[in-house]
Formats: structure tokens, sequence, C-alpha cells
């Protein structure tokens, strides 16, 4: 595919009008100075506008062409120029493998992160709730969340672990990218690339929301099989950004996650000084009011793989590493059919966030599921819809339902989550949440 199509989308009052390239997993190029890319090969004898050429490969050279990622950055400097790393501490990051503590059967909910106390930006911010995998073997992913009051200036973040799905639920983000900015607000999410740098730069006072790091293979749009050639999510509506360069020479951190651990260099300049590019290792953003929802039109409720929005596929077919899922707003019209989830066990697990409004399994509001917090049901972990919800679906009149007032995501995993402490103990962890299925009366009747 190639992808030359530009879109712009309203930005808010006082931010850039920002333009984007449009397609999903596109051979996109993109010049912020006419010229910068050099044409018929890569790495010419000497690059246009004395820039340097430099690949960035998010897979072997060696892998399928379907599943290659690399793209060519043309640049101020090359990103060897900088002094040695050091190791600085982790604040409330952590990694696969996860060990702080065993994996919990557990059903368990929490209310949003606190309030940051302190002047906090997207990377002191990050929290890390559990994961599964290992980052040095690229298999699996991390639960975090974010909550920030400032900006990162002067401060970049790269993570050689895995790629970030970045799911905002308050605040927009604008996203300083190697390969441009990208404005996400809550109801899209941004993708990070593995090993793409970036800083994260708060629109309003303050912005929270959910990040999935993902070790394994990198997202993609699941195949459709008999839907056919659309539904879900279009590959039309992922939007890269342009090029756009920070041409700073003054004091730059560059943190590197790597391997579990954060890596701190300050260079004399920013990173972001990438003034061409082309390739498909580039970040995105998705708007999910765009997703294309499909269900049943007569009765049962469908398997909620139907919402599925990206999908990390593992050496298994129809086995995904991770699987972002989107319950997003659509009629129902099942007849003679419960209506919400159904009860289940899974041998996935399964991790849900709000973004707005309410999800249509469980009651809102305070104690309850409510936008910015999080449940985790962990692999075979009995759940469902909670007992208010079962008494009113069952009894429900039938007729066609608009659901329209929310907004919720899954992260579903291949492997159970293990929980950091951090999370385990947190004052915001709800301690009641069995009580949502307490009193579900027996009414068999012989
Ligand atoms: O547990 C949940 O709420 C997620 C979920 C939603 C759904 O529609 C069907 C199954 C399922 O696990
Ligand atoms: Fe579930």
């Amino acid at each position: 595919m190639t992808g030359t199509d530009t879109e712009r989308t309203g930005a808010a009052a006082g931010e850039p009008d920002l333009a984007y390239l449009t397609g999903f997993g596109n051979e996109h190029s993109s010049e912020a100075v006419p010229g910068a890319l050099p044409e018929g090969r890569n790495s010419p004898q000497r690059a246009p506008l004395g820039l340097y050429a430099e690949q960035l490969s998010g897979s072997a050279f060696t892998e399928p062409r379907d599943h290659n990622h690399r793209s060519w950055l043309y640049r101020i400097r090359p990103s060897a120029a900088h002094p040695p790393y050091t190791r600085i501490a982790r604040r409330q990051v952590r990694s696969a493998p996860f060990t702080d503590s065993v994996p919990d059967p557990n059903r368990l909910r929490w209310d949003p992160l606190p309030e940051p106390q302190e002047p906090t930006d997207f990377v002191d911010g990050l929290w890390t709730l559990g994961g599964n995998g290992d980052a040095t073997q690229r298999t699996g992913m991390a639960v975090h969340l974010y909550h920030a009051n400032s900006s990162m200036t002067d401060r970049v973040f790269g993570d050689a672990d895995g790629e970030l799905l970045i799911v905002p639920e308050s605040g927009a983000l604008l996203l300083h990218t190697e390969f441009g900015v990208l404005r996400a607000a809550p109801g899209e999410v941004a993708l990070i690339p593995r090993g793409v740098r970036f800083r994260a730069v708060l629109t309003g006072p303050h912005a929270r929301g959910y990040v999935c790091e993902n070790y394994g293979r990198p997202f993609q749009l699941p195949d459709l099989g008999p839907i056919g050639a659309n539904g879900l999510a279009g590959a039309r509506d992922f939007r890269a950004p342009v090029a756009a360069y920070e041409d700073t020479e003054r004091p730059v951190e560059v943190i590197n996650k790597f391997c579990g651990n954060l890596w701190s260099a300050t260079y004399d300049h920013s990173p972001l000084d990438v003034v061409a590019w082309h390739g498909n290792h580039v970040p995105y953003v998705y708007d999910l009011r765009r997703f294309n929802v499909i269900g049943s039109i007569s009765y049962d409720h469908p398997d909620p793989s139907i919402f599925t929005v990206l999908t990390s596929p593992s050496d298994t077919p129809g086995l995904a590493g991770v699987d972002f899922v989107v319950f997003a707003p659509r009629w129902l019209v099942g007849e003679d059919t419960f209506r919400p989830p159904y009860f289940h066990r899974n041998v996935m697990t399964e991790y849900m966030g709000l973004i707005e409004g309410a999800y249509d399994a469980k009651t809102g509001g305070r104690g309850g599921f409510v936008p910015g917090g999080g449940s985790l049901h962990n692999m075979m972990s009995a759940h469902g819809p909670d007992r208010e919800t079962f008494e009113r679906a069952s009894a429900a009149e039938l007729a066609p339902q608009k659901i329209d007032d929310g907004l919720a995501f899954m992260f579903e995993t291949r492997w159970p989550l293990t929980l950091t402490d951090q999370a385990k103990d947190a004052d915001h962890l709800q301690r009641g949440y069995d009580d949502v299925w307490q009193g579900l009366q027996r009414h068999f009747r012989p």
C-alpha cells in the first residue's frame, strides 16, 4: 500500500493544526523541508540537505514482508551521537517478568489513580499495574496507567521493550515524536512503535489514561474472515503524522526503557530532529468512534472478539499475545436474548478500562466501574454481569436499544497477569468487588 492522502483534524484553540497521512501499515513518506527525502535510494553517499540517513528496524531484517517493519529517518544528527546512558530510578514503572507477587485468581477492580501531588509529566506519571511474559524475550504485555499534570519539556522517552498503545481517558496529549506530532484525545488511541522517541505535551492542566505495553509482535488489524472485506476498524482511519522536527541545541534528557529498567542520557540536542522519513514503522492515532461495530441481528450476545480493534498475534493462529477490544456505541436488537455480557470463565485474561460513561455489564458510580478505573478478570476467573445488571436485563422488555452512554475497552491477553505490589496494595483497589455478584438469587424450579 502507499499512503499519500493527508487528513487534517480540528485541534483545539491555541493548538497547532495537525496534518496526517492516512492508512494502516502503509509505506508512508513525509518531508518537513522539500527535497529532504532522497529519491530512488535510502542511503545516498551524501543525504540531501546535509542530513544523516538512519534505519530504524522494528522487525528482524529477514521477517516476512507482511511482518517487516522499518523506517528510514533523515535527521540533523544520527541517533548514535549520544553520551553513555546511566540507570535511573524506575519510580512506579515495572516490567515483565513480574515477580512481586503470585498471580491472583480473584476478580479485582480499581478506582482511578489519585491525582499527582507534585509536578508530574507523562513518564514520571507512569504507574504499572502488572503484566505477563518477559520483556527480554519480547513476549507478553504490561498494563500501565498514567496521570500527569505537566508536559515533557526537554525530556524525551523511548521504549526498547515494546510498543505503547496509549488510551487517554482524561485530557488530550500532543505526542511530539521522531516522525512528527500526533494529537490523542479521550476516545482516540495512539500507538508509539518500539524504540520511537517522543515527548508528551498536555493540552490542559491534567491528563490521565491507560497504556498497553506490548512486548510481542506489533499490533495489526485482525483478519475479517466471513465478515468480508470491510468492517471493524477501517485501515484508512488510522493516521500517521507528517514529518516535523525540533532543531534544538540545548540539553535534552533522553530516557530509554530497556529490559525493564530506565536509563537516561543528556544529549546536547533534541533527538526529535528528523526532517524527513519513509517507511512503515510509524506512530499512529485512531479514533475509536470510527469503529464499525458488528454484532448479532438475530439472537445471543456475540463473543467480544467481534470488537477487536488491533491484535498482536502469537505463534499459534487465533491466540493473541494481546488484543485491544473496544465496546463502542451500538444497537442491541437480539430477540429472546440476555443482552449484556454473559457469565463466563475465560482462558484468556481480561483487563478492562472505561474511557467515558458506563459499561453495560456493570453498575457505575461511586464504588462501581468508573472512568479511569479498571478491572482484572484473570484466567478462568468467573465474572459477568453484576447482580443489578443481571436482574435488570433478565426482566427488561426487549425492544431495539441503543447503547450510547459509554466507551469501554479491554486488553485481552493469552497469559495470566501478575500484579505489581503497588497495584495489589493500592488504596484505590476496591476491596469489596466480589460483592457485586452477591445476592444472585436461586431461581431453579425443577
Ligand atoms: O467481561 C467482560 O465484560 C468482557 C466481555 C464482554 C462481552 O461482551 C463478552 C465477554 C466478555 O468477556
Ligand atoms: Fe469477560
